[in-house]
Order: structure tokens, then sequence, then C-alpha cells
């Protein structure tokens, strides 16, 4: 039976995609905050027009190119010394030497709708990321309320997405003990158009998504390779004896020092084991990676052929355990911010290829759940806000280490489209969808807090320098206008 369930189980991710865009409110974003209603879907009522920079990041290079784009896809990828010159029926965008990419697809975010949209919600987290260049969300099964385990929970997320979406949405579902073993339940959520589950080998901060040992995920995944989907862990193993925290609860050392490296390691080893064991070959997408040192053994896995791809976050190539002050609880996530050398072997795994995929891990809260005053560590919130600032501060940081625009697209649209089974999105390529985000490499990035569209200015890259300022993202061929015209 795998056949035709793997054909219709794709058709539904797109149907789904489909349905929700359908669904979409398309607003032009104004640098004030405020929402202006577009009077027709499309730029400025154009749903033929081309866009041309010096920089197109396109699957042959970086090329100066004309990017022709009619009812939301691309439909020509031409190399061009020079701008066309705008008809009357044909407008030209001529981004000079800015950078246009593929838009960001950012495969872990939490918007916490329904539930909790007081900590963030559908609007302001896509309207975020729209700002900061990401075209495409993987919204997270948990800190939702419900969370998306069951096909009812996955029935009240797409009705409270509705009409709220500025970029296009997929969602991934929940595996849990309840729910691993009962592939009926599995098999229902992928036909409403999950792209994959997502599972915790940790305690996950929320009462109702407990995590699962190495049985359960065999259980789920035994399913899930009938499907060849994506089964996305967060990958830290603690012992069931860990002794809580000790010493300063402000000291971040003592909070990193909590979560050890050995957390990771063995938790990778088990997902290493289990997608050796299991046929046809499962694949695995590890969540967050911050331990540096598991870089080898992942490297050995994919050689061997396993289908194992690996994520790291912003934070965690941003910033180093050293630099985090006592106190500043912005900075709390799990698994922690390590340090600045092992931030460097990050970087290295994700140059060499062993690390797969730059994702945000937005995982806000209310401001109060991050105990800012107290700065405990222990208590406060653990995840960090950066849905909007990742894909900046992928480029800020990377630039330093001589990352290219062709990596940051791979990091960010074209491989997190192919874990994500994300047909047609990923590339400026004739017969993709026109999504596109235009980038000024050397600009200073607007990380005010009057610029930062989420629902609580609560973030650690506030403030910060960074380079890299989105001018414009395209969503489909709809232009999310975040930079206005007079000011590019
Ligand atoms: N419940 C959460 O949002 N958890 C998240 N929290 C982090 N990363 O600190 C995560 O993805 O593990
Ligand atoms: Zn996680
Ligand atoms: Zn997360």
């Amino acid at each position: 039976m795998s056949q035709p369930l793997v054909a219709s189980s794709q058709l539904h991710i797109r149907m789904a995609l489909l349905v929700i865009c359908a669904a979409y409110v398309f607003y032009r974003l104004n640098k004030a905050g405020g929402q202006e209603r577009l009077p027709e879907c499309g730029l400025l009522g154009a749903t033929k027009f081309v866009v041309y920079s010096k920089n197109v990041v396109t699957p042959k290079g970086v090329q100066a190119a004309a990017v022709s784009i009619m009812n939301g896809k691309i439909t020509q990828v031409k190399p061009a010394k020079k701008a066309p010159r705008s008809k009357r029926r044909m407008m030209v965008l001529d981004y000079g030497d800015k950078a246009i990419l593929p838009g960001g697809i950012d495969l872990h975010a939490h918007l916490n709708e329904p539930g909790r949209a007081d900590w963030e919600g559908f609007v302001t987290g896509t309207q975020a990321a729209a700002a900061g260049g990401i075209t495409t969300v993987v919204d997270m099964p948990l800190n939702s309320f419900p969370t998306t385990t069951t096909l009812e929970a996955f029935d009240m997320k797409l009705e409270a997405a509705d009409g709220k979406l500025y970029v296009d949405t997929a969602f991934w579902a929940g595996l849990v003990p309840e729910n691993a073993g009962n592939h009926s339940v599995l098999e229902a959520l992928l036909a409403k158009g999950a792209v994959g589950f997502k599972a915790f080998m940790s305690p996950s901060g929320i009462n109702d998504f407990p995590n699962s040992n190495k049985t359960v995920l065999r259980q789920g995944l035994e399913y899930l390779v009938k499907n060849d989907v994506p089964l996305m862990v967060h990958a830290e193993d603690p012992p069931l004896d860990a002794p809580a925290p000790e010493g300063d609860p402000r000291s971040y050392l003592a909070y990193m020092s909590s979560r050890p490296r050995e957390w990771e390691k063995r938790a990778i080893k088990q997902l290493i084991e289990l997608a050796e064991e299991l046929q046809p070959a499962p694949r695995i997408h590890i969540a967050h990676l911050s331990d540096a040192d598991n870089l080898p053994i992942l490297a050995e896995a994919k050689a061997r052929g396993l289908q194992i791809t690996v994520e790291t976050c912003p934070h965690y190539l941003m910033f180093a355990a050293e630099e985090i002050p006592d106190g500043s609880t912005l900075f709390k996530c799990a698994p922690p911010i390590r340090e600045a050398e092992n931030r460097e072997r990050l970087w290295a795994g994700l140059e060499e290829g062993v690390i797969d995929v730059v994702s945000s891990d937005h995982s806000p809260s209310t401001p109060e759940l991050k105990l800012l005053e107290e700065g405990d560590f222990q208590k406060a919130w653990g995840g960090i806000s950066g849905l909007q600032m990742g894909l900046s501060a992928t480029w800020s940081e990377g630039v330093k280490r001589n990352a290219t625009l062709e990596k940051l697209a791979q990091w960010w649209s074209t491989l997190p489209a192919q874990i994500a089974q994300l047909p047609e999105k990923g590339l400026i390529k004739k017969g993709y969808d026109a999504d596109l985000v235009v980038l000024d490499l050397e600009e200073p990035v607007d990380t005010s807090e009057e610029a930062y569209r989420h629902k609580h200015k609560v973030s650690p890259y506030l403030g910060l320098e960074m380079y890299g300022q989105v001018h414009a993202t395209f969503v489909r061929g709809y232009q999310m206008l975040v930079v206005p015209a007079e000011n590019w």
C-alpha cells in the first residue's frame, strides 16, 4: 500500500498549502507598523512583472539576471547585464546590486496559536517572517493549545490560521507516546497536510507534549518510513536521575552545565541507531544542533547513506556562552548556547554540509515568563524570539567567515524545501513559486523595537549591529513591502 499512500500524502501536502494560501489576507506593511489592506492581491495589481538585480542567486550561481513572474510563478530567469525597460504591461523592479535570493523557509517556528496567541500568534508571527525575508514558515506542533497531535487539534490549527497568514505556512504534527503506535492517527494527520512529525527526547516544557524514548520513536518511524516523511527530533536525552540544577540561578554557566553535552550526544547516537535499524531508511531531522562534538558521528552517518539531516539555529551561530551576561534569560534556550570555540565548529559543519539548514527555533513567550528582572535561568521560559532576524543574522555572521550567497540560499531555502518536501519552493528557477527576498548585504539591519514585528519586543537580537537588511519579500508574486520604496 505504500506507493499510492506516498502519492496521496504528497498531494495533500500541496493542497493544504493551496487551501491556506487561498485564505491569505494580504497587507502592505508600512514602516509605522500599521496595516493597509491592498485593494487587490498582487503587486500593485500586477500579476505579471520582472525583478532584476546584478546578484540573483540561481541554481547556476550568482548572476545578473531578470526574473519574470506571472501569476505567482517564476516563468523565466534570463541572464542580463542591464535591467530590461519597464513596458506598459510589464513593470520591471530594478534592485541594482542588491542580492535576490529564494525566499527563506523556516522549518522551526513556534507560532503558539491556538491557545497561546498571547505569546505570538499567526498574524504577528507571519508578518515578522515577511519582514525578515522568510516566505514559508513551518509551524511547530507545541506551545499551542491543544498541541497538534490529533486530528481535531490539526483542524483547530487550520481554523486558527485561516485569514491570518502573511507568508506561506505549513505544519508539523506532533509525535507523542499516545499517538506513536496509533498509525491511523498518524495517517490522518499526514492526509490533512502535515509535512512530517516532531518529537522530543527531553521534557518539552509543555505538559501536553510528553517526550518519547527510543521505543516510542521506533513505533512512529515504522509508519513514517512507509510514507517517506521526516521525523524531526529535539535531541537531548537527559538521564532519569538527572540532578536538579545547582548553583546561582542567575549564572549562565550554571544553566549551561545543567544541560550537558552528554544529553545531546546520547540522543543523537540513538537516532543514528534507529536510522540504521529501520528499513527502508527513515528520514530523521535533528532539530537545533548545539553541540559541535556530534559533527563527526553525523558526518559518518551521512557518508554511510543514512537519511539524517541536521539543523542549527542563528543563536548558536551568533552568540557565545562567554558573552552571555548572568541573569540574561533572553538567551535561555535548549539545548543551550555553548562556547565561542563550539560556535566556530558549527560554522565549519555548515560549510562542510554536515549541518544542512539553519532555522530560527523561534520560541517566544510573554515577557513575564522570561523573568527578565529576576534573571532566574532555572525558572524562566526556555526559548528565543528570533524568526524575523534569523536570515539576516546568518548572513551578518556568515560573511565574517567567508560564507557565500549560494550557501545562504542553500541553508535557508533550497535544503529546507527538500526536507519539508515542499515542491516548487527553494530555488529561483522557471516553474518555481515566485518566493523571493531582496537583501541589501551591507546595510545595517534595523534591529529597533519599532521594526521588530513580533508580538513581544523581547529578543537578544534587539539593538544588535547586524548587516543584511531585507528590502522586499515576495510570496508567490505578492509583494510584502517591508521598506517603503522611497527609502530604497
Ligand atoms: N517548548 C518549546 O518551545 N521548546 C523549544 N525551546 C527551546 N529551544 O528552548 C524547543 O524547540 O525545544
Ligand atoms: Zn526543541
Ligand atoms: Zn523549538
